[in-house]
């Protein structure tokens, strides 16, 4: 019988099979970064044991780092720890580290795809659950708890239990204006935030095959929030283009060999995943959050649920503390919902292309009366790269904060947070309760809807803005 993308790769790393235990991997790639790594070098040094594989480890730092006066000592001593203890472990153990203030510096999903060091048919993991992302390439990527680093660092392999294979097939064209980030919404509205329990997904189909290496990252990164183990795209010219010429892509001879045994990670067509769903993309409209779970979202053009329309009981009671929590009541039109706060940023939506859709929405606009806008590119190189095109200045033209790269407003664990209360429109991945700061209210959005939504001072798309003459933009529905 033939096999899925991700039994091959898996296949190709198993170094110990055993009758009733689980497979023993090989790590192509481990990626660090402050959060989880500390108890994982702690346990290394407690046991007199070296980093196995420091050619395939590498660290950068995120989750702390503020992203103003980044050349002043960091005023939190919780986040100055984090960082001064991964920069103690990383020279100890000889481990590449990309710190604050480097140019390769930036959230850990964004470094490792722009490096080239994410490719097709490899296995990477990382102390983090978003790592999911790095399976838009046809990577097997995981998000592995503290321990596990510590296995991986000391051995670059992994016991991992078996999984089963979900294909979600995209077909047909997204309509104008609707983003991967609407597709991986509406996907998780649809199977649940527990829908991918167990499962390797596999985006397919002509929608997914259109898709820039940034969507497709968008989409896979978010597959956790499914509850998936990880998220997988077939390589395919989009993929390879992507990767030509990084620093770490194979050169010459060995970028040819390594093509070839690219071309071959494809789905067989005589393989049988053990769930499928089918999404028509011309369905798909722009898609917002109304809750505190990412399966809690609709269309921007709908109201928020009244709670009693869920079946199910525990979603009713759910949709009921979320409305709560969120400050809203059921039948209030999406489009009424005003923000104090709009974040685009994150491992999710922070790379150059999204950086370029929103632009392009506040481009010659204003931010909203008192509303704050803060644009935080996913990594320096992002950064520069957009400086280079000229957005920081579209950015702070339009009243917006140009910020230095890290994972900023994504989580609470450095200066840029809500306050209680205050709502946010939020490019990144979660929008559980006290996520972006205690008592914080977020709305996941698209970059477009972004952007959007802080000219307009409340959830908005670009088909909501006018230009000077008052025609509606074409910048999509
Ligand atoms: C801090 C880290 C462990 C966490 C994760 O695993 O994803 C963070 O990146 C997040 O997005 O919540
Ligand atoms: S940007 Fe957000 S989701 Fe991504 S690694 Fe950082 S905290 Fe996690």
């Amino acid at each position: 019988m033939g096999r899925t993308l991700a039994e091959k790769v898996w296949d190709d790393h198993v170094v110990r099979r055993a009758e009733g235990e689980p497979d023993l991997l090989f790590i192509d790639l481990h990626l660090l970064h402050e959060v989880t790594s500390p108890q994982a070098f702690d346990g290394l040094r407690m046991n007199g044991r070296p980093v196995r594989r420091t050619d395939l480890t590498i660290a950068t730092e995120d989750h702390n780092t503020p992203t103003l006066d980044i050349d002043k000592p960091i005023a939190d001593p919780v986040s100055r720890t984090q960082l001064e203890t991964l920069r103690k472990n990383c020279a100890e153990f000889g481990v590449r580290l990309h710190p604050l203030g480097d140019v390769e510096q930036g959230v850990v999903h964004v470094v490792g795809p722009q490096l080239g060091l994410t490719q097709p048919g490899t296995t990477v993991v990382c102390g983090d659950s978003h790592t999911s992302t790095h399976g838009a390439f046809g990577a097997l990527a995981f998000g592995i708890g503290t321990s596990q680093v510590e296995h991986v660092l000391a051995t670059q392999t992994l016991p991992l239990a078996p999984f089963r294979t979900m294909a979600i097939t995209v077909d047909g064209e997204l309509p104008g204006g609707v983003t991967a980030k609407d597709l991986i919404l509406a996907v998780i509205t649809k199977i649940g935030t527990g829908g991918g329990q167990g499962y390797v997904i596999e985006y397919r189909g002509s929608a997914i095959e259109k898709l820039s290496m940034e969507s497709r990252m968008t989409i896979c990164n978010m597959s956790i929030e499914a509850g998936a183990r990880a998220g997988m795209i077939a390589p395919d010219q989009t993929t390879f283009d992507y990767l030509e010429g990084r620093p770490h892509a194979p050169q010459g001879e060995d970028w040819d060999t390594a093509v070839a045994y690219w071309k071959t990670l494809r789905t067989d067509d005589d393989a049988v995943f053990d769930h499928e769903v089918r999404i028509d993309a011309a369905s798909l409209a722009p898609f917002v959050t109304w809750g505190t779970n990412p399966g809690q979202g609709a269309p921007l053009s709908a109201s928020v649920p009244d709670p009693a329309s869920f079946a199910d009981p525990s979603d009713r009671l759910a949709a009921e503390k979320a409305l709560e929590y969120m400050g809203l009541t059921a039948g209030q039109p999406l489009r009424e919902v005003a923000v104090d706060t709009v974040f685009v940023g994150s491992c999710t939506n922070g790379r150059i292309e999204d950086l370029r859709a929103a632009a392009s929405v506040v481009r010659g606009r204003q931010v909203a009366d008192g509303v704050r806008m803060l644009v935080v590119p996913g990594s320096v190189r992002v950064a520069l790269q957009a400086v280079e095109e000229g957005l920081d200045k579209v950015f702070t033209a339009a009243g917006a904060e140009w910020r230095h790269a890290g994972c900023s407003m994504c989580l609470g664990m450095n200066p840029d947070q809500l306050a209680p209360g205050e709502r946010s429109a939020s490019t990144s991945n979660r929008n559980f309760e006290g996520r972006q700061g205690k008592g914080g209210r977020t709305h996941l959005v698209s970059p477009q809807v972004a952007a959007a939504t802080a000219v307009v001072g409340r959830l908005a798309s670009p088909a909501d803005l006018t230009d000077a003459t008052g025609a509606a933009t074409l910048q999509g529905v």
